[in-house]
């Protein structure tokens, strides 16, 4: 193969390196895909599309695929596969071979209407995919049942005795029945375990699949094999050579009609506490010991647990001006839309190494990055410090890339020195390539029954426990969030900290992602 071609594997060759080998895990068969909550904006805009482009690789053969949704709206199969057919595919499309794929691929969804809390829906749900499954021919054992929530965790509880009582998959020789639960699970440490209590009465951890969709962002599952494959970093990954480490979400759009649902959240439990925490885990965590799911969710769990308390001295909270004009968010909400804060990590290889998580709406720009700055050279011959420190950047989007800014030898006559990069952008490098969405790969995953890019329960309960007590503080009014103008880098506040935490900016330096 071309090294700078890229391609997806067709199924028959699909299984990873970290499969479990489990004897008894069915990987074909009859499949039904049950999407609850199809009516709502997560399944047009991700869970159909990803399912649809799963189906175009042929990872979702007609001969055995089902699709069902399933919610409250009384509409049609039609009705429902109008909604979701302009996201299947990305812009307008002519083309034929692609326009019959969709064709194909809506022919497979079918609508079922009922309530989250009443038998009589499920019931129907389960006449219908057990319909499904005999006229597959369906052998004894090889049903499998995927239901995704795409749901308020509100009516989780009650959708998942629905499931268990009416809708297991009917054979105890093999086959399964799976749950995909969507973020936010819970607001707070117990309301989180009170949930995992509700759904672990009635699943085992192996059958719950906890999805954070930044987990199956390329460069998120590229962070095990950087830090592991490769002899560079082995050495230099600790306190020794690192000063400081920031984990950065930023969005120049605000809340945009999610008000209602964000002001309950908040920054902190919409993406720090968990898409910016589980990057933390993977840059932080120790070599596991395979790349089995239970080796490495051992390995964050524990970085998780060597979490020390949240100081509020290292906290910046905004609010973006004009957030409070959505009617769906009270007038006088103090919910941060942006949040700084300093993590520390008390063990040996982190001990004084700040982690600076920042994330925020409404901003001057879009991206989420990853930056290790190293410490100063020693003994400076050539005071380097003034063009700026040794760091290395990942970008997890947009424009894919990982970068290295060193200082070299400003090329000409003269010895002097200049900020440059080794620069990996992933557009240039591996031209053609489309990389797939997160949510395609990780819905896979679930298919495969691999768990090494999902949430453990003892995980999801420490990142809970590393947040609520801020999360009790800033709800109880103790810590305040500072107004920023929407369009700007967020409070100045936040600037202040990150210099505090020991970050020093490299000035006139831009990296620009290089075009073809
Ligand atoms: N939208 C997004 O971009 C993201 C969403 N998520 C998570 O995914 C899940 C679904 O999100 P999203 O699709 O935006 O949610 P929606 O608000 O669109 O809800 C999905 C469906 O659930 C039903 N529903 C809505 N509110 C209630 C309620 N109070 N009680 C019972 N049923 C209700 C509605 O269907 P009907 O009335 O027809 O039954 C609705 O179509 C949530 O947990 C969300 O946090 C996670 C990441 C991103
Ligand atoms: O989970 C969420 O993520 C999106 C950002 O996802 P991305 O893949 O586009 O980076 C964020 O907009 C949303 O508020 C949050 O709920």
């Amino acid at each position: 193969m071309d090294s700078g071609s890229w391609h997806i594997e067709k199924r028959s060759t699909l299984r990873n390196d970290s499969f479990t080998g489990e004897e008894n895990v069915q990987e074909t068969g009859c499949l039904s895909i049950i999407v609850l909550g199809a009516s709502g904006d997560l399944a047009k805009k991700k869970t159909f599309p990803a399912l649809f482009h799963l189906f175009a690789q042929g990872f979702l053969q007609s001969d055995e695929v089902h699709i069902f949704g399933y919610a409250r709206s009384k509409i049609s199969d039609d009705d429902l596969r109008n909604r979701i057919r302009g996201y299947l595919v990305q812009g307008k499309t002519s083309d034929a071979v692609q326009l019959e794929e969709v064709s194909k691929f809506l022919k497979l969804i079918k609508y079922v209407s009922g309530s989250y809390d009443s038998a009589e829906g499920f019931q129907k749900l389960d006449k219908e995919i057990s319909e499904h499954e005999v006229s597959r021919n369906s052998a004894e054992g090889t049903s499998r049942r995927l239901f995704y929530f795409a749901l308020p965790p509100s009516v989780y509880p009650s959708v998942c005795k629905m499931i268990k009582h009416y809708c297991m998959n009917k054979s105890d020789l093999g086959g399964w029945t799976r749950i995909v639960v969507e973020k936010p699970f819970g607001k707070d440490l117990a309301s989180a375990e009170k949930l995992s209590s509700q759904i672990g009465e009635l699943f085992d951890e192996p059958q719950i699949y906890r999805i954070d969709h930044y987990l199956g962002k390329e460069l998120v599952q590229n962070l095990l094999v950087l830090r592991f494959a490769n002899r560079f970093f082995l050495p230099l990954w600790n306190r020794d050579n690192i000063d400081n480490v920031q984990i950065v979400f930023r969005e120049d759009f605000g809340t945009e009609g999610r008000g209602g649902y964000f002001d309950e959240y908040g920054i902190i439990r919409d993406i720090i506490q968990n898409h910016l925490l589980q990057v933390l885990c993977l840059v932080a965590m120790e070599k596991p010991i395979s790349l089995k799911p239970e080796h490495i969710r051992d390995e964050k769990v524990k970085v998780l647990q060597s979490v020390l308390p949240i100081k509020d001295e290292e906290v910046v909270l905004g609010q973006y001006e004009g957030y409070r004009d959505d009617p769906t968010v009270p007038d006088h909400s103090n919910t941060p839309t942006f949040a700084t804060m300093v993590l520390r990590i008390h063990n040996e290889r982190w001990e004084g190494v700040p982690f600076i998580m920042k994330a925020g709406k409404a901003l001057s720009s879009r991206k989420a990055e990853i930056r290790v700055q190293f410490k100063d050279v020693p003994g400076d011959i050539f005071r380097c410090k003034k063009q700026g420190r040794n760091e290395f950047v990942i970008r997890l989007q947009p424009s894919e890339a990982m970068y290295m800014k060193l200082t070299v030898k400003k090329p000409g006559l003269e010895m002097s020195t200049v900020q440059s990069e080794l620069d990996l952008s992933y557009r240039q490098r591996y031209q053609g390539v489309t990389i797939p969405e997160a949510y395609e790969r990780l819905i896979l995953d679930t298919i495969r029954g691999d768990q090494q890019h999902f949430v453990r329960r003892d995980e999801l309960k420490a990142a809970w426990e590393i947040f609520t007590p801020l999360l009790h503080r800033i709800d109880n009014g103790e810590v305040k969030s500072l107004p920023y103008k929407p369009g700007s880098r967020g409070p100045a506040k936040a600037d202040e900290l990150l210099e505090k935490a020991g970050y020093v900016q490299t000035h006139g330096y831009i990296w620009i992602p290089p075009t073809l």
